[in-house]
C-alpha cells in the first residue's frame, strides 16, 4: 500500500468541493522526490460518462503565458532581444507609446486595455461570437488599443492578454518562425512532453481529451460544451493544450533550471505582489503564490472556456503540482480547484 499522503486527502477534498461548485469533474498530480500521486473525481464527458482520465489533455489557458515567457526569455539568454528596449524597437510602429519595453508586457505593466473585457463581457454570447473565429495577431492588438490605456507605462500592475498577444509577435518576429515551433524546439521536444501542443487555429483536441463546459451567466442555464474552438483569441497568451503530468514536467523543468539561465530564472521570479493580502505575486509570465506554511510556489492559473487549469513548482523544482476541473465562468469552482495548492504543498487535512 502507498505510504499515507495526508496533503492528497486535502487534494481529494479539494476536487469534489470543485465538482459541489458545478463542475463535471476535476483531476490534480502531484510529484516530489520519488513520488507521484494522482487524485482524480468525476467526469471528462457528460455525455458518454466517462471518468476523469490522468492522462487525459485539456486546454491550460493562461498557463500558455509562461511558456511564451520561456521562450521570449531564451532569446533574451540568447541577446536576441532586450528586456528593457522599447518594444517600438522590435515592432516598429505597433504600438502607440514607444516607453512599453518588452519588461511591461512581461509584467502587465504596459497599460494595454484586455480586449477579453469587452469580448466576453456576455459570457456565451461572447463565446459563441468567437470560437469559430481566426484572428490575426494585429487584429487583436488593434481590439486592444481600441479601448483606453489602464496605465502610464511601467507604473501598475494590470493584467491583460494583450501584453502576451505581442509577446507572440516578438517571438515570430525575432525567430522568423510561427510560435509553435518555438514552443515545440525550444519546450516541448526538450522536455519530451508528448501530450502539449500548440494547434491553431484548429478547433479539436485531438487523442484523449476532457470536455470542457462553460457555466453560462444565467442561473440554471444548461451548460455548454465549450471544448471545440480556435482558440484565436487567445493564441500566446492561451492557446497551448496540455495533460496533468506535462504541466508537471513543464514547471518542475522550468524551476529546476533546466529552460533558463540562472539570472534569467532569477529575473523571471523578482516578483511584485498582486493583492493587497501579499500572498499573489507576478513576475515575468509567472506567478507566486505564498501558502499559509510558507512554501512558496510558482506557475500560472488558467481559465479558458470550459477548463481552469493550476500548475505550480516550488523554487527549486522538486515539487510540483497540476490540476484541473472542467469547467468555468464559475469562480467558487475555480476557488475551489485552488485549495490543491495548500493542500498538496502544505498537507493540509481536508476541513
Ligand atoms: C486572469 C485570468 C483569470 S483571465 C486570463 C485568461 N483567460 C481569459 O482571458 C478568458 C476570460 C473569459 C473566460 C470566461 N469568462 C467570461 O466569459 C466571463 N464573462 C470563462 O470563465 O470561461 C487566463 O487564462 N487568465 C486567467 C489567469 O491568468 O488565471
Amino acid at each position: 500500500p502507498a505510504a499515507p499522503a495526508p496533503g492528497m486527502d486535502g487534494v481529494a477534498a479539494a476536487l469534489t468541493a470543485a465538482m459541489a461548485e458545478g463542475a463535471p469533474g476535476a483531476m490534480a498530480r502531484y510529484t516530489a522526490p520519488g513520488e507521484v500521486r494522482v487524485r482524480t473525481a468525476g467526469v471528462r464527458d457528460r455525455v458518454s460518462g466517462a471518468p476523469m482520465d490522468i492522462r487525459a489533455r485539456f486546454r491550460i489557458g493562461s498557463v500558455s503565458k509562461t511558456f511564451s515567457s520561456v521562450v521570449l526569455l531564451q532569446l533574451a539568454d540568447e541577446g536576441r532581444v532586450e528586456l528593457d528596449r522599447p518594444v517600438d524597437d522590435y515592432l516598429p510602429g505597433l504600438l502607440p507609446d514607444d516607453r512599453i519595453t518588452v519588461r511591461h508586457l512581461l509584467t502587465h505593466r504596459s497599460g494595454l486595455a484586455d480586449y477579453t473585457e469587452a469580448m466576453f463581457h456576455r459570457t456565451v454570447p461572447g463565446f459563441e461570437a468567437v470560437r469559430n473565429r481566426v484572428f490575426s495577431y494585429q487584429e487583436l492588438v488593434g481590439l486592444s488599443l481600441a479601448a483606453p490605456r489602464t496605465t502610464e507605462p511601467g507604473v501598475a500592475y494590470k493584467y491583460s492578454n494583450t501584453n502576451f498577444v505581442v509577446v507572440g509577435m516578438l517571438i515570430e518576429k525575432l525567430t522568423g518562425r510561427p510560435v509553435a515551433e518555438a514552443y515545440d524546439s525550444r519546450i516541448v521536444k526538450p522536455l519530451g512532453l508528448r501530450q502539449t501542443s500548440y494547434v491553431h487555429p484548429d478547433t479539436r483536441i485531438e487523442g484523449l481529451r476532457v470536455r470542457g463546459y462553460l457555466h453560462p451567466d444565467e442561473a440554471g442555464a444548461p451548460l455548454v460544451d465549450s471544448t471545440e474552438q480556435t482558440a484565436s483569441w487567445a493564441q500566446s497568451a492561451g492557446a497551448v493544450i496540455s495533460s496533468p503530468a506535462d504541466l508537471n514536467t513543464f514547471t518542475s523543468a522550468l524551476m529546476g533550471g533546466r529552460l533558463l539561465s540562472p539570472a534569467m530564472l532569477g529575473a523571471m521570479t523578482t516578483v511584485t505582489p498582486t493583492d493587497t493580502a501579499n500572498t499573489r505575486f507576478y513576475g515575468l509570465g509567472l506567478r507566486r503564490y505564498d501558502l499559509s506554511c510558507g512554501t512558496q510556489v510558482y506557475g500560472h492559473t488558467g481559465t479558458v472556456q470550459g477548463y481552469y487549469t493550476y500548475a505550480f513548482s516550488t523554487r527549486d523544482g522538486r515539487r510540483s503540482l497540476s490540476a484541473m476541473a472542467n469547467t468555468s465562468n464559475r469562480g467558487e469552482a475555480n476557488t475551489a480547484l485552488g485549495g490543491t495548492l495548500e493542500a498538496a504543498f502544505c498537507g493540509t487535512q481536508p476541513a
